[in-house]
């Protein structure tokens, strides 16, 4: 065989020869240079060919062309790739990772459906509105209007639509109610049905800027939500937030088509365009809403909030069922802390000030001198931390500002705390704030204590009045404005939240250990915002020397010496002698403003037997009112190591028969008091001197106005003279107290009557 081929070769001519040799040695550095050259070469063309076609493809202006810059890179993924729905609950800034504002367009759609034509006619001017609002803005696509009739579902609500640019979308829903077989039930079939199919994402529309919904009802015909009012727009936005992944940028607004329903849309509109101009500013939601800010609100005592179908609120429940790193490694006390910094500074620095005992500065004295430097709660210690993860804001450096389970309730239509049914506080509208996180007692009811600082002397910074209230309130619109995702917020109501009326002086703490409390009040008073102030009965002398509050209370935690010194846990020795102080100063001052003791219920430790002495603190201090309230149990570390179970949380019908023997044994002692009220939701009872009953009927709530014009007049007043309207029926001793326009909330398999906010959540609460 060999021999062959050289014959072969043999025939073959000299050039030739020359070329298979040359072959022969170096044929594997030709092949491998002939095969790179030719995977550069269809590389290259690979990129000019693609980048022709995107250019193509673009409209002609050279604007666009800039704006739509980042999305070639997208067009060519995504054609590469097969289709695939995605959505999921990814943080990310809403105009892009990495975009800012100006590289991208936001297109906002307005969709509605109309029947009869009103939907149409105003969802028509909405529209105009909004593109007027818009016009000036770089950052707006000139808002479409959308007839729900007439669109593929498809396009719109599988996922945002797909137009190759780099658009974000803002959706807004605009929808009337049918209770009859209509348009809108494909509609909610679509979104229902797009949530459920197993192929999708379950948030498809997780891409959305936000969304926002508007539902018109009829309120003649369905007077209530429970009876029908608006619940497509209901439905819808409860989807919507499903599919989005909880994008509710702002809360769901109602109006009725036959009364308020342009009022409504006006305010609802403008809540909308806020958002659309933060959006525009920020590239974001804000605070609160899921894809954009967190919503670092946690509150151990919000418990009703899983509800909505299965829809979370907040990540707050997880942070407030975490326990605190501080709590657990068993936080000091400030007390303690004070005490070892005092200790070892006087030791080191003898020029250091003593420690000013203002809780026994005689009236008329000058505060303490803020020369002392050591802050209450600074920033940097575990207390800050605990209570920052708890929910409150802490403002400076010893205030703090929180909102309650009941103003979030208010804010979604589920009912005011008990102030409301007595007194006509509205609790979206309240404010509960202190300015001074530090208290003397330990009560052993106390949600709080393990983190919030104790002491019975003031060593700490003073931060001006000034600094607190504009503090305050900026922390609690903050936490407002948190809450604008929340399922079931009504609009109007988060709108009405925007203006405080109220202040709840009784967070964490002694509201009269500050040394301006009332400069802190006049600020309030000013501003129209009326003042409730709980103090503990520890500090008569600022007791005396506090100006008129719209209602001032002490709590009256025990009927006697040694059951307030178990439940207290006073840190003053003579705490019983101050105590009873504080009833004589109540009494003096009782025509002066409403006086109020509250009376927190304690199963095991002051109940039992112990109505006759509460009737005689009663007739020492002769306050206006007397508040019963079960104890509510938190559950904390700090509770059970003071021998607190659930056990100890009284059930209403004992609460109740609590009250009608204190009651029996005020009229044996010739007292003229009686049951005026109830809000059995939160285990609460009120106790009224008569003073504040005519013509036979209760009078507990008040005339703010009237206080304040009368504090303003600076001539002396009584509390009768701002006495305000009858006590609705409704909230009247006998008849629960719960608002009838409100809708009532009962948790998951609890019981409706005894199981009250008591037992569920819970905590001691000054309020
Ligand atoms: C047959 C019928 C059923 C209705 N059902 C409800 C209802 O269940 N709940 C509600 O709040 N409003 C209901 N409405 C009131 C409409 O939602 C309201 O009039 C709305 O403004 C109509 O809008 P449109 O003119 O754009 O169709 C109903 C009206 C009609 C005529
Ligand atoms: S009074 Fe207290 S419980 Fe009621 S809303 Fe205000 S802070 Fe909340």
């Amino acid at each position: 065989m060999a021999h062959d081929n050289w014959s072969l070769m043999a025939l073959l001519p000299l050039e030739i020869f020359d070329l298979v040799s040359l072959w022969h040695t170096y044929r594997i550095p030709i092949i491998l240079t002939t095969f790179t050259i030719l995977i550069i070469l269809r590389t290259a063309l690979h990129i000019r060919a693609s980048r022709e076609k995107g250019i193509a493809s673009l409209p002609p202006s050279p604007k666009f062309s800039i704006e739509r810059k980042g999305f070639l890179g997208d067009t060519k993924a995504s054609e590469k790739a097969p289709r695939r729905i995605v959505g999921g609950l990814k943080k990310r800034n809403s105009l892009g990772e990495n975009a800012t504002p100006e590289d991208q367009k936001v297109q906002v759609l307005v969709f509605f459906s109309s029947l009869t034509g009103t939907t149409e006619k105003t969802a028509k001017l909405f529209t105009e509105q909004v593109i007027k609002s818009q016009a000036d803005s770089a950052v707006f696509h000139e808002a479409q209007l959308l007839d729900l009739s007439y669109i593929d579902y498809d396009d719109y609500f599988i996922t945002p639509p797909k137009d190759k640019s780099s658009i974000q979308y803002f959706y807004i829903i605009l929808i009337p109610t049918y209770n009859i077989d209509t348009v809108l039930d494909n509609f909610l079939e679509h979104l229902r049905e797009t949530h459920n199919d197993f192929r999708i994402d379950t948030a498809p529309l997780a891409r959305l800027l936000g969304y926002s919904v508007f539902g018109f009802g009829d309120r003649e015909g369905w007077p209530t939500e429970e009876e029908g009012f608006c619940s497509q727009a209901r439905e819808v936005d409860k989807w919507m937030a499903k599919l989005t992944g909880r994008k509710r940028a702002f809360p769901l607004g109602m109006g009725d088509a036959k009364t308020d329903a342009l009022e409504r849309l006006r305010e609802w509109r403008e809540g909308v365009e806020d958002v659309l101009a933060n959006i525009a500013e920020t590239g974001g939601l804000g605070e609160g809403v899921v894809g954009s800010g967190d919503a670092v609100e946690s509150d151990v005592e919000d418990e009703d909030v899983a509800e909505d179908g299965g829809e979370l609120l907040f990540e707050e429940q997880t942070l407030a069922r975490r326990k605190t790193k501080a709590q657990k490694s068993g936080l000091n006390d400030l007390e303690d802390i004070g005490g070892t910094l005092n200790k070892s500074t006087s030791m080191s620095d003898s020029s250091e000030p003593l420690e000013i005992d203002f809780t026994t500065y005689s009236k008329g004295a000058q505060p303490p001198s803020p020369a002392i430097t050591k802050e209450m709660v600074p920033k940097n210690s575990p207390t800050y931390d605990a209570l920052t993860k708890q929910g409150y804001s802490i403002v400076g450096s010893h205030s703090g500002v929180k909102i309650c389970r009941w103003t979030k309730s208010a804010l979604r239509g589920r009912g005011s705390c008990y102030k409301y049914s007595f007194y006509g506080i509205a609790s979206h509208q309240c404010m509960e704030t202190t300015p001074s996180l530090s208290c003397s007692n330990k009560c052993v009811f106390c949600w709080r204590h393990g983190t919030n600082p104790v002491g019975t002397t003031w060593r700490w910074v003073i931060d001006p009045p000034e600094l607190i209230f504009e503090g305050v309130k900026a922390g609690h619109y903050k936490k407002i404005k948190m809450m604008r995702g929340v399922p079931g917020v009504r609009a109007e109501r988060f709108a009405e939240a925007m203006r405080i009326r109220h202040c709840a002086l009784s967070l964490v703490g002694e509201p009269i250990f500050y040394p301006h409390i009332n400069a802190f009040t006049a600020m309030l008073h000013k501003e129209r915002i009326s003042s409730f102030l709980v103090c503990n009965a520890q500090h008569p002398d600022q007791l005396a020397a506090l100006n008129p509050v719209t209602q001032l209370y002490v709590s009256i935690d025990a009927s006697n010496r040694e059951s307030l010194r178990r439940i207290d846990r006073p840190l003053h020795r003579d705490f019983w002698e101050r105590f009873q102080r504080c009833l004589d100063i109540l009494r003096e001052r009782r025509f002066e403003q409403r006086t109020v003791f509250r009376l927190t219920l304690v199963k095991g430790f002051n109940i039992d037997d112990e109505a006759e002495g509460y009737a005689d603190l009663v007739q020492r201090g002769l306050p206006a009112f007397v508040e019963v309230k079960g104890v509510t149990y938190c559950g904390t570390t700090s509770s059970a190591g003071a021998g607190l179970t659930m056990q100890n949380v009284p059930f209403y019908e004992e609460v109740c028969a609590f009250v009608e023997a204190l009651n029996t044994a005020l009229a044996r002692r010739g007292l003229d008091y009686g049951i005026a009220a109830e809000h059995a939701h939160s285990c609460c009872v009120l106790i009224a001197s008569t003073r504040f009953k005519r013509e036979g009927k209760w009078h507990t709530r008040i005339d703010y106005e009237k206080f304040f014009e009368l504090l303003e007049s600076g001539e002396k007043f009584t509390p009768e003279d701002y006495t305000g309207p009858e006590t609705p029926e409704w909230a009247t001793w006998g008849n629960g107290g719960f608002d009838p326009r409100d809708e009532r909330v009962h948790r998951r398999g609890k019981n409706k009557v005894a199981l009250t906010e008591s037992q569920g959540a819970l905590m001691k609460g000054k309020d």
